[in-house]
C-alpha cells in the first residue's frame, strides 16, 4: 500500500496534514530549497502534537565536514522523530558519507535523497542497503523547473522501486508532485509518495498547506486508514460495477487514438534490432463517479499511455497480440475500468495496417466481490 507524505514546517501545518489522513508527517523548511531542516525546537513540537499517531520524518541538511553531520543526526533523532532524511549527492565521496553516517542506523531510521534533476547515481543504492539504511526517496532539487515525471519516466521510476525492493530498501517519490500525477505513480508501487507544493494553495509550496488540497491528495491513494478507507472501498466498488449503472450512460469512455510508437516488435529474424512504426488505439470503459470535479472522478488517460511505456521499456516483442493482451489487463487493473478495447498495429509492414484488436472486461464476479454501503464523495471533505 503506497503511503502519503505530507511535508509540513509546523505544528498547526501538522495537525492538517494529520487530520486530512496523510500517513507520515515530514518536517521541512520550504523557504529553505527543496530538503530543507527546520528548527530543532519546530520539530519537537511537531513531534509532541503527532504523539505517534502518525510516523515522523525531518530533514539534515548535511554539512560539508560529515564528522558534524553526525552530530546534526543525533540532535534530530533526539527530537524523537521516526526517520531522517538527508540529500545524498550523486559524488565520489558519496560512499564515504554513507559509511560514515552507518552508525545512526542503529538508532533511527535514514532515507538518503537523491535528485531526479540532478543526474542521480543509483548505484549508491547497493552501498546504502549495505549500511542498514532504511529507504531511498527520489525528489527533484530545483523547485518550479519541472516535476519528477519531466525527468524521469514512469518505467525508469518503476526500474528504481523495483531495484529498491530487491535491496530491501523502502521506495519514496517526490518531486512537485501534481494530483494527475498520483495515478500514473501508483503504478510504480512505491512505498512513500511526497507533497508539498500540491498540498498549498495553489501549487506554490511556500504558502500555508490546504485542507481540501490536501483532503484531494489523501482521497487519490488507497489509504487502510479511516474514513479514506471506506472512501476508497466505494470508488473500488463502483470500479467493480458494484453499484450498477441504471443504463449505459453510467459509464464513460476514456481513449487513446492514433497513437504511434516505434516498437522492437516482430517474429522474423529481420524483425529483431530495430523499430517498426506501432499505432495504438485504446478505449477503455469506466465507470462514471459523480461528485467531484477533480482528479478523484477521473481516470487518465495518462495512464494508457504509460501502460504502453513500460510495455514497450521490456525490450523486444514477438508479437502483437502479445502487447494487445498485456495492455488490456494494465488497463484492467484500475478499478473503474469495466472492459477495455484495445487495438494494435503494425504501420511498416504493408502499404496499409496489420494488427489485432480484442476486447476484455473485468470478471463479472470481481464486481460483486465486496458489498459496502456507498458513501458520499464529499463525506469525506
Ligand atoms: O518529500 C516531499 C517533498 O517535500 C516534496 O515537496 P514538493 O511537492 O514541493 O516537491
Amino acid at each position: 500500500m503506497t503511503l502519503m507524505l505530507a511535508s509540513v514546517l509546523s505544528r498547526d501545518e501538522a495537525e492538517i496534514a494529520l487530520t486530512r489522513g496523510a500517513d507520515i508527517i515530514d518536517c521541512k523548511a520550504p523557504s529553505r530549497g527543496a530538503l530543507g531542516a527546520l528548527p530543532l525546537d519546530t520539530v519537537a513540537d511537531i513531534v509532541a502534537f503527532v504523539d505517534g499517531r502518525r510516523p515522523v520524518s525531518a530533514v539534515v541538511e548535511l554539512p560539508h565536514d560529515v564528522a558534524h553531520a553526525l552530530r546534526d543526526f543525533e540532535e534530530v533523532v533526539a527530537a524523537g522523530v521516526n526517520y531522517v532524511k538527508f540529500a545524498l549527492p550523486a559524488t565520489p565521496d558519496a560512499v564515504e558519507i554513507i559509511e560514515a553516517l552507518a552508525p545512526l542506523t542503529a538508532k533511527t531510521k535514514l532515507v538518503a535523497v537523491l535528485f531526479a534533476d540532478l543526474g542521480p547515481e543509483f548505484d549508491n543504492l547497493e552501498p546504502l542497503a549495505g549500511a542498514g539504511f532504511h529507504g531511498a526517496m527520489l525528489d527533484t532539487a530545483h523547485k518550479g523547473k519541472g516535476r519528477l515525471l519531466d525527468y524521469m519516466s514512469v518505467s525508469a521510476l518503476s526500474e528504481f522501486v523495483a531495484r529498491c525492493r530487491a535491496l530491501g530498501l523502502a521506495s519514496g517519490l517526490a518531486g512537485a508532485l501534481e494530483s494527475p500525477d498520483v495515478p500514473r505513480l501508483l503504478v510504480t508501487g512505491a512505498d512513500v509518495l511526497g507533497f508539498r507544493g500540491a498540498l498549498c494553495a495553489h501549487g506554490e509550496r511556500r504558502a500555508a498547506i490546504d485542507a481540501h488540497a490536501t483532503t484531494l491528495i489523501r482521497d487519490l491513494i488507497p489509504s487502510t486508514r479511516g474514513a479514506h478507507a471506506d472512501f476508497f472501498a466505494h470508488l473500488s466498488f463502483l470500479g467493480r460495477g458494484y453499484i450498477e449503472p441504471a443504463g449505459a450512460n453510467d459509464t464513460d469512455c476514456v481513449f487513446l487514438k492514433d497513437y504511434v510508437a516505434p516498437v522492437e516488435i516482430g517474429a522474423y529474424a529481420h524483425e529483431h534490432g530495430h523499430t517498426q512504426r506501432v499505432r495504438f488505439n485504446v478505449e477503455a470503459e469506466v465507470t462514471r463517479i459523480n461528485g467531484s470535479d477533480d482528479m478523484r472522478s477521473i481516470f487518465s488517460y495518462d495512464v494508457i499511455m504509460d501502460a504502453i511505456k513500460m510495455i514497450l521499456a521490456g525490450g523486444h516483442i514477438e508479437l502483437v497480440e502479445t502487447i494487445a493482451e498485456r495492455l488490456a489487463e494494465s488497463v484492467l487493473l484500475h478499478e473503474r475500468v469495466r472492459t477495455v478495447t484495445v487495438q494494435v498495429e503494425k504501420l511498416d509492414v504493408a502499404p496499409g495496417a496489420v494488427g489485432v484488436k480484442i476486447r476484455r472486461a473485468r470478471a463479472h464476479e470481481d464486481a460483486r466481490r465486496l458489498q459496502p454501503a456507498p458513501m458520499r464523495i464529499d463525506a469525506v471533505k
